[in-house]
């Protein structure tokens, strides 16, 4: 397998720019995620890479070798890329030995590698003869994936491949395609607009906004300090309270707040639902309960504070409070802050 360079990529289609002048380092057999909301520029940056789609300016290496700039384009069959488009896109006429056999030379169609990726993908060689429609979801990503590793690329692309599936199997098929991931060794880079796939799935998760990435960090850093309130509410939510801050404390509606990394002044406040605890009327800051949104294990309470603000509670879901209900509430911790110049 083989490292990504991607440099100062920039695309636009027409006036609209796309890409402006991405930088991003996938080391070697590591998996990187791309997040971002819908029509950030996630996909046509991975289609660039597989060398579907040309770029502006900028380049690409793989591996160190350049398959990308303003003078270079390799075709995307000798990029050494396996490509896992949105929803698998298994051919539905082809049996699941076909399928994954597809990308192979005719002479390289053996049985003994057809056997290798069933092991991989770790897919019961009794599936072989089956046709996509009597898979479940998760065993045809699978397919997809064992398709797209078949060929022995040296990088893995996946375009947010598990988009078609509910939320139960999105969570087991995520957690099975990093472990055939990772057990082949792969440099994988993994599109996808669910914050919770790319924290729990990746190495290294790249934050997109508006064509450029405003983050590139660890998914643990990536949720403890997110580099502004914006990556913070779309990386984990929370709320986002504007306060000024003296000595590295704020008088918010929330109540007194210690605000860490110490900022002066004016600030932006990034309170996590988890950090806001819910305790009985008449102690602390009084709210009211204006929605509860159950989960099952979890339950998540918007409250309004006096002055109107709304802020966010995500806790255990037992003795939920109710719409209407007259509570307190604490903020546990201390909360991330972010200067605002005046
Ligand atoms: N071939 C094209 N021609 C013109 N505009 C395009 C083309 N492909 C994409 N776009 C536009 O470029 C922007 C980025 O699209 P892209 O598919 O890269 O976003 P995305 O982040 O992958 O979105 P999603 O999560 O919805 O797939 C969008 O505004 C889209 O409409």
């Amino acid at each position: 397998m083989s490292d990504v360079a991607i440099k100062g990529l920039s695309k636009a289609y027409g006036p609209q720019p796309v890409l402006r002048a991405v930088d991003l380092y996938v080391p070697d057999g590591s998996i990187t995620s791309v997040l971002g909301a819908s029509g950030c520029g996630k996909t046509t940056l991975l289609r660039i890479v597989a060398g579907f789609v040309r770029s502006d300016a900028g380049s690409v290496t793989i591996g160190g070798r350049l398959v990308e700039d303003p003078v270079t384009c390799v075709a995307p069959q000798h990029r050494g890329v396996g490509y896992v488009p949105q929803e698998g896109a298994l051919f539905p006429h082809l049996d699941v030995a076909a399928n994954i056999l597809y990308g192979l030379p005719r002479r390289a169609r053996t049985k003994s590698r057809l056997t290798e990726m069933l092991e991989i993908a770790e897919l019961s060689p009794s599936l072989t003869g089956r046709y996509p429609h009597e898979l479940s979801g998760g065993q045809q990503q699978r397919v997809a994936l064992a398709r797209a590793l078949a060929p022995a690329p040296t990088v893995v692309l996946l375009d947010e491949p598990f988009s078609s599936l509910d939320a139960r199997l999105r969570v087991s098929a995520g957690r099975e395609v990093a472990r055939v991931l990772r057990h082949a060794e792969a440099t994988a880079l993994i599109v996808t607009h669910d914050q919770g796939e790319a924290l729990s799935l990746a190495d290294q998760v790249a934050v997109m906004r508006e064509g450029r990435f405003v983050q590139v960090a660890s998914p643990s850093d990536v949720y403890d300090a997110p580099a502004d309130p914006a990556t913070a509410e779309f990386v984990g939510g929370g709320t986002v309270l504007d306060a000024e801050v003296r000595g590295g404390v704020a008088k918010t509606a929330a109540g007194e707040l210690v605000v860490e990394p110490a900022v002066e002044g004016h600030a932006r406040l990034v309170v996590r639902p988890e950090q806001v605890e819910i305790v009985a009327a008449g102690e602390e800051t009084p709210a009211t309960v204006s929605e509860v949104d159950y989960y099952g294990a979890q339950v998540v309470v918007h409250l309004e504070l006096r002055d109107g603000t709304a802020i966010m509670a995500r806790g255990p879901a037992s003795r939920p409070p109710s719409v209407g209900d007259l509570v307190g509430v604490v903020v546990q911790g201390s909360v991330r802050g972010y200067g605002v110049d005046a």
